[in-house]
């Protein structure tokens, strides 16, 4: 069975639009492309580029086998599966207007606890070039402050025992290597997607760490043998709501299980690093760089902490969108002067000028179409703030350059999580860590106003540093006192 499209769109429904569908013959398209995680990115972004090489008649080698290893991803198998890996994906324009487009490139999907050997066996096939990643954060499984792999996580504990049964990416992506290398097939390339700080280097030490838990002279092959090219993602992609699934089926004329809907920008940036080849992806707009870093850095403290600015501070005003948030002027001032404030620590970015990137940026962050949540944004922080927001804190603060927004961004998260907003209506905060976080944020209204500070796992010495704990202080006690709306004043001297 494939995707239904309907003939006709529900009476009442504004008019179908034209939906375009893989014009290619699906059939015969190798899998050159394993991706774990497929999520709603992936689908918006690596996928649609594929399937754009594929319109072309370009790439009919490198068709994309999807797998999910964790539990949740069985939705996703029960989504595509039937639908032959089709989906469409939406693309949302501020002013209302939609493009809709069925993508193909997504030809098979295996579900890991269904049969783990099948996974291990299409990893190690000699077809698999590439293995691509969207785990999120927290999937690389490194200590934030040292950067270290942590090998006493119960999972990576067990998918290193000899003959175990992966669970893990690890497990997974290093047992495929391990054949590979005894059977002398050449490895793959390992691809990260993730929003990650040179991701591609950490990808590179979390999988050579884990095979040195099963033999370091395999952990040496993987650091040197593999190829693991650094990239820039971006493209914002909210969750997918049942009113998406409405839309697509109304609008469109498509009865989808899982559509993706995205906004119009698209860009990633890739470091071009594929000993065993790749497709063409310079004609499916991506760039092919040396050094991705300056366009990584650009991305994840001007975008992704944005986000995180956004978040918080537009939670406790009682938004809900981050087109909500960003229409506050006073939220949108806050944003730009975080922005100033990350710019120094930035390189210069060939080609791009920064400020009209900024600019740009507040625009997308506006786009009321997408509807992005907060809550999206709010969630797993602990791998989001350490990791995107500490470092550039800690250069800021080497440089004797001032962090006001900075602290305050994470005073404002300290604020959300003690779980109760303004209103004193609860907070449901959603992350791994959330038990301590929210006891610790109670904390600091009992005598000890850095009480959340206080986890070095998470924010290494800044408790130390009055550099920051002065801006970080005089945030939290304006929340605590007077709230989001009135701190926001302060800090924009509105
Ligand atoms: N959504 C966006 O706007 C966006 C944009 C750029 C980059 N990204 C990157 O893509 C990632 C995924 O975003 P998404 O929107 O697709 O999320 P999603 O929730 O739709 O999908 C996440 C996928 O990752 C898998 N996953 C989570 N933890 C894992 C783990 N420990 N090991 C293996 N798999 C794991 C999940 O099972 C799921 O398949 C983000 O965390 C980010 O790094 C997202
Ligand atoms: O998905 P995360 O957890 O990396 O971060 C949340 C958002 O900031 C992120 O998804 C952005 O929407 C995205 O990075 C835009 O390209």
């Amino acid at each position: 069975m494939t995707l239904d499209l309907a003939t006709t769109p529900a009476d009442d429904a504004a008019p179908a639009g034209t939906v375009e569908l893989p014009p290619y013959d699906r059939a015969g398209i190798r899998t050159g492309i394993v991706h774990l995680g497929v999520g709603g990115f992936h689908r918006a972004h690596q996928a649609l580029a594929v399937d754009e090489l594929l319109r072309r008649g370009e790439a009919r080698e490198w068709g994309i086998c999807g797998v999910g290893l964790m539990s949740g991803d069985a939705a996703m198998r029960d989504a595509l599966r039937p639908q032959d890996g089709l989906y469409t994906l939406v693309t949302k324009h501020a002013d209302g207007g939609l493009e809709a487009r069925v993508v193909g490139s997504i030809v098979d999907y295996l579900f890991a606890p269904d049969d783990p050997e099948a996974v291990l066996e299409r990893l190690a096939h000699p077809d698999t070039r590439i293995v691509s990643l969207t785990i999120t954060e927290g999937g690389y499984n490194f200590d934030q402050v040292t950067g270290e792999f942590d090998v006493t996580a119960p999972a990576v504990v067990a998918d290193a025992r000899p003959g175990a049964v992966p669970t893990t990416v690890f497990g997974y992506v290093v047992e495929a290597l391990a054949r590979r290398r005894a059977r002398g097939v050449p490895p793959f390339t390992v691809m990260s997607c993730d929003n990650v700080q040179g991701n591609g280097a950490k990808a590179r030490a979390v999988f050579a760490a884990f095979a040195a838990l099963r033999d370091p002279e395999l952990g040496a092959w993987v650091h040197n043998a593999v190829a693991f090219p650094n990239s820039m993602v971006d493209r914002i992609t909210p969750v997918t709501t049942d009113a998406d699934r409405a839309l697509v089926r109304d609008r469109f004329g498509v009865e989808d299980r899982w559509p993706v809907v995205a906004e119009p920008f698209f860009q990633w940036v890739l470091e071009d690093d594929f000993p065993q080849g790749r497709p063409p992806l310079e004609h499916a707009g991506v760039q092919l760089v040396a050094d991705v870093e300056p366009y990584e850095l650009m991305k994840l403290r001007l975008l992704n902490v944005s986000h995180q600015a956004l978040a918080y501070l537009g939670w406790l005003s009682g938004y809900r969108y981050a087109h909500e948030a960003v229409a506050d002027p006073l939220l949108a001032r806050f944003v730009r002067d975080y922005m100033d404030e990350a710019t120094p620590t930035l390189r210069p970015v060939p080609g791009v000028d920064l400020g009209e990137y900024k600019a740009t940026l507040v625009e997308r962050f506006g786009n009321p179409e997408v509807a992005d949540t907060l809550a999206r944004l709010c969630a797993e922080t602990s791998d989001r703030i350490p990791k995107w927001l500490v470092p550039l804190v800690r250069e800021r603060l080497r440089a004797g350059g001032g962090v006001t927004r900075s602290a305050a961004i994470v005073a404002s998260w300290a604020r959300y999580a003690e779980g109760t907003d303004e209103q004193g209506e609860p907070i449901a905060v959603v992350d791994r860590l959330a038990d301590v976080l929210v006891a610790r944020a109670r904390s600091q209204r009992d005598g000890d106003p850095l009480a959340f500070l206080r986890d070095p796992a998470l924010f290494g010495d800044l408790v130390d540093e009055p550099r920051f704990t002065g801006p970080y202080l005089d945030a939290l006690g304006s929340l605590h006192r007077s709230g989001a709306q009135a701190t926001l004043r302060t800090l924009t001297g509105a």
